[in-house]
This record gives structure tokens, sequence and C-alpha cells, in this order.
């Protein structure tokens, strides 16, 4: 029996456990360039170790839901942040830890604008877009090593769409 996840709308509350929303959502920290432009600082938690930050460009194939996920992944040696370049919905999917295994994952819809950074040692699933052209900027840790741990998930999880949208769920990650 395969087992099945439905997506849910993606709010930093709820996402807080795995990582950060990044967004220009509320209010911003400052107002800067002569009142132009509002800055939403400092607002993800990177951690690197023995390395450095890099930034990199990801061009990935869009998927569509439902979505066979057969293979997690996480990082020991660092943080990584996707920040998409096109303003689509995208699909992040991330699991508790258990004994150095994933758990039951949680996968959320990302709604247009939203960006996300995985704590270091998260478990997630590779990059998921829902649409083309899949461009993303990625910040992760460049350094020596592979910093990558796999956990094939065999039988597979099936993520259906679920029926919540960030609207109807009375969630927001507004902050005003
Ligand atoms: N492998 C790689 O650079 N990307 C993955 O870590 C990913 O999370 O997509
Ligand atoms: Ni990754």
């Amino acid at each position: 029996m395969t087992a099945r996840i439905v997506t849910e709308p993606l709010t930093a509350e709820a996402f807080a456990p795995f990582g950060d929303v990044l967004e220009a959502a509320g209010d911003p920290d400052k107002i800067i360039n002569q009142g132009f432009c509002g800055r939403y600082h400092d607002r993800a938690r990177l951690d690197f170790s023995d390395g450095r930050a890099g930034v990199s460009i990801f061009k990935a194939d869009p998927r569509a839901l439902p979505y066979t996920l057969d293979l997690m992944e996480r990082h020991p040696d660092g943080s990584q942040a996707f920040v998409p370049m096109s303003m689509d919905e995208w699909l992040v999917i991330v699991a508790p830890d258990a004994d150095g295994k994933p758990a039951m994952p949680r996968a959320f819809i990302a709604a247009p604008g939203q960006a996300i950074n995985f704590l270091r040692g998260t478990w997630h699933g590779v990059l998921t877009p829902l649409a083309a052209p899949g461009l993303f900027a990625v910040i992760d840790r460049i350094g020596a090593g592979a910093n990558l741990e796999e956990y094939p998930l065999d039988p597979p999880i099936l993520i259906e769409r679920g029926r919540l949208t960030a609207k109807k769920s009375g969630h927001s990650n507004r902050k005003d």
C-alpha cells in the first residue's frame, strides 16, 4: 500500500522546525534607498561548517503533482536556500529526523514569491519546481566533502495536492 501525503500551504510557522520562509510579507524591517525599497533584513539562518557560502543557479525540470517521492537527502555541513527566479508556485518537501532516517515527510506548496532556507541537516526532497523555467538561485555551502546524505524511500510516497490554500487555511505570513 503506497503511503500518501497531501500538500499544505507554506507558512513560516509550519516550516520553522525545518527552516526559514523568505518573502516580502508584512512590514519590512527597514526602509532604504531613499524610501524606495523595503528591506526584509537577515531572514535566513545560514550555517556552514569549514566551508563558505556560495551562490549557484539551478535550472530544474518542472515536476507535477501527484509526485512520487522516492529520495530524501540532507546536508550535514550546511544550510541550503532556494530562491525562485520566477513568480510560480513550487513544491517543498521536508521530514523530521528519526534516528538518522527521515520520518514521515511534509509537503508544502510555496506560493509565488516565497523562497526557503533549509536548516543544516534538514531532510528534504530535491528541488521540485512545478512550472518552467525552474530557475532558482541557491545559497549553500561550498567546501570539501560531499556534504550530502541520501535516503531512498522504498516504497515511495505519493504526494497529492491538498485542498487547503494559503487563503483558505487562514494562515498568512503577513505580519501586519
Ligand atoms: N545536490 C544539489 O546541489 N541539490 C540538492 O541538494 C537539492 O536539494 O536540490
Ligand atoms: Ni539539497
